[in-house]
């Protein structure tokens, strides 16, 4: 048999932003590989690439130069109907939380369900709430985001991201905004729930206090991939 596909399999990507004179280069010759249920952290300072890189991995920008393939599939080349099915497969955690504020916190959850077919309105609470009760805010399930602390915004982002158990979780700066402690609680619920789910996570940080809990830590300068390590586990 032959291997198992990576989740995320990247070669020889290139980059560019503006047109004619104004065009320039931001990723140079991109190769990755990512298996599944890996949690690898993408660090680098700023305008180094990584939002570019995770926004073409996350099918919110077209490649232009190399391959990309996400679960099997080719991006280069992809209808713009592809993406956004394959944008369904993904879940997405960013620093700006984007929770509507009009909604509940189940709300927000569900919503992200609710966009599925064939799920029933109850069956959708009903996984919302478990999803919510799983990172920790049982107690807040009624709430509205503007009464909740930054990390609990972040922890309904986790749920709604996790509720329909994508195989890959993009994250963002997902602790930019959160106190040390905060921070370290949503990772960790993160980690927690990508395990148990098999999930495949994707996180681009600057902070440098969560980095242990990654498999692997990819370093991105200048638009190019500089360092590709796998961390040691210090656990049993
Ligand atoms: N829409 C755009 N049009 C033109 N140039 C862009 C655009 N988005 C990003 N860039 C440029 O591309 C380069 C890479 O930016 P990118 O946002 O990917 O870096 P980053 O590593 O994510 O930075 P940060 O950590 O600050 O978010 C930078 O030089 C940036 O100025």
């Amino acid at each position: 048999m032959s291997q198992v596909e990576p989740v995320i399999a990247i070669e020889n990507i290139n980059h560019y932003y503006g047109k004619g004179n104004l065009r320039k280069q931001v990723l140079f010759d991109i190769n990755l590989n990512i298996d599944a249920g890996e949690i690898v952290i993408m660090t680098g300072p700023s305008g180094s690439g990584k939002t570019t890189l995770l926004s073409l991995i996350g099918c919110l920008r077209s490649v232009q130069e190399g391959s990309m393939r996400l679960l099997g599939q080719e991006l280069n080349g992809a209808s713009e109907q592809k993406l956004i099915q394959m944008r369904r497969q993904i879940g997405y955690i960013f620093q700006a939380h984007n929770l509507l504020g009009f909604l509940t916190a189940r709300q927000n959850v569900q919503m992200s369900i609710e966009l599925k077919d064939g799920v029933s309105k109850k069956e959708a609470e009903a996984k919302s709430a478990a999803m919510l009760e799983a990172v920790g805010l049982k107690e807040r399930i009624n709430y509205y985001p503007d009464n909740l602390s930054g990390g609990q915004k972040q922890r309904i982002a986790i749920a709604r991201a996790l509720v329909n158990h994508p195989k890959l979780v993009l994250a963002d700066e997902p602790t930019a905004a959160l106190d040390k402690k905060s921070g370290r609680d949503v990772v960790e619920i993160m980690q927690r729930l990508a395990k148990e789910q098999g999930s495949t996570i994707l996180l681009v940080t600057h902070d440098n206090r969560i980095l242990d809990i990654a498999d692997r830590i990819v370093d991105m300068e200048d638009g190019y991939l500089t360092r590709n390590a796998e961390l040691t586990s210090t656990s049993s």
